[in-house]
């Protein structure tokens, strides 16, 4: 590089920092907006996330940087950033606490990290939160005694015998909740051993996320819905949205949703670590799409065995589904072996089909994930 270039380029340089600078400055402002925003709707109680608000300001946003010779892509990525950093902030100020009159909230299994999010959603919301974990079983009586709710959360192969043994002498008002991510079994159990107001819940989210904007929490009726209407109302407020569902239904939808999913994922796994395939390598040649891959492979292996052995143990006819996608992985192996191009296109096509218009709008939503993806690339 010649020195005039060298000048000229630092000379620009400066002046992006500057923008940059400024652009700081403006985040400020904004964040010290949103702050104002969080405080007045603890106070009115209304929800973290406002999609309607959303949609109207980007839709608005899009349309004045086309007018300004600017991709309403950018905009809209940068804006989405700002809004998840929205929910987070918003969080801190605490939530509306919809039901005053509940007695303490007892968390059975509380130390655990989902039973950790719960504790700190309710806190935040002004519930009085007792946890109970396994070595503190000598004050359950006492705990149990003014609670207005119980709500489980422990592994899912304790979890029925836990609540047939240990929760059947409930105040007769208490409400009983589980957070298991199956729903028939507990829910029946909870039904047996408590004849106050029951209701299974699945958050369909890990501990990590945050904020609970926009995540999915499944809820299965138990019995007196009315009693615990409020901490649907409470879920809503923390942001998320409320799923009804039928427990069975629930279940078979999470034998492909999580066994099979989270089963396949694991084989994908053991089979990179058994072909000693050097991971560095394969970062090096892989396209976005593959580390993204390779990601989501590899956060399961970050978490804990047990949770997932809990995940894909938990119901009989998860094997089912995963036998199914057993033979269809053989027979289209066959295929290959036959090298019959043809049936694999057809195949193909059949399934393209079957997805209809689901397979463009996919296709949009990762090109965008993989655009971060490369965004996050740092050589
Ligand atoms: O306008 C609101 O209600 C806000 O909470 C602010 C804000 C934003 O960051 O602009 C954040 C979250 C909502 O989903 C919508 C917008």
């Amino acid at each position: 590089m010649n020195e005039k270039t060298t000048a000229e380029l630092e000379h620009l340089r400066g002046l992006i920092d500057g923008v940059d600078q400024q652009l700081l400055h403006l985040l400020r402002k904004r964040l010290d907006l949103v702050a104002q925003v969080g405080t007045v709707k603890h106070g009115a109680g209304l929800p973290i996330y406002a999609p309607q608000r959303e949609a109207a300001m980007l839709a608005k946003r899009r349309e004045e940087a086309k007018s300004m010779g600017i991709a309403p892509q950018l905009i809209e990525d940068i804006l989405r950033r700002l809004m998840r950093e929205s929910y987070l902030n918003e969080k801190d100020v605490g939530f509306k606490q919809v039901k005053k009159d509940l007695g303490s909230v007892v968390i059975v299994g509380g130390k655990g990290q989902l039973g950790g999010l719960f504790s700190q959603m309710l806190t935040l919301s002004g519930y009085q939160v007792n946890l109970l974990d396994k070595d503190d079983w000598q004050q359950a009586d006492s705990l149990f005694a003014d609670a207005g709710m119980v709500l489980v959360t422990v592994p899912i192969a304790i979890t029925c015998e836990l609540i047939r043994e240990k929760l059947t002498q409930l105040p007769a008002d208490c409400i009983l909740a589980d957070l298991t991510s199956i729903k028939t079994e507990p829910v029946k159990a909870m039904l047996e051993a408590h004849s106050g107001p029951v209701v299974g819940f699945h958050p369909m989210f890990g501990p990590d996320v945050g904020s609970l904007a926009k995540q999915v929490v499944v809820v299965c009726h138990g019995r007196s819905p009315e009693k615990y209407q409020w901490l649907l109302e409470q879920i809503a407020i923390w942001g998320a949205r409320i799923v009804e569902a039928e427990p069975e239904r629930h279940d078979s939808a999470m034998q492909l949703v999580q066994a099979m999913r989270h089963f396949s994922t694991f084989v994908y796994g053991l089979n990179l670590c058994k072909e000693e395939a050097d991971i560095d390598t394969l970062l090096q040649f892989s396209s976005p799409i593959y580390r993204l891959e390779l990601a989501m492979v590899g956060r399961l292996f970050a978490q804990s065995p047990e949770l997932y052995a809990d995940i894909i143990f938990a119901q009989q006819d998860s094997q089912h589904a995963i036998g199914d996608y057993l033979d269809n992985y053989r027979e289209a192996l066959e295929l290959l072996k036959r090298g019959d191009r043809n049936e694999f296109i057809k195949q193909f096509q059949t399934v393209a089909k079957w997805f209809g218009d689901f397979a463009p709008q996919f296709q949009r939503e990762s090109r965008i994930m993989l655009q971060s993806v490369n965004d996050m690339k740092t050589n």
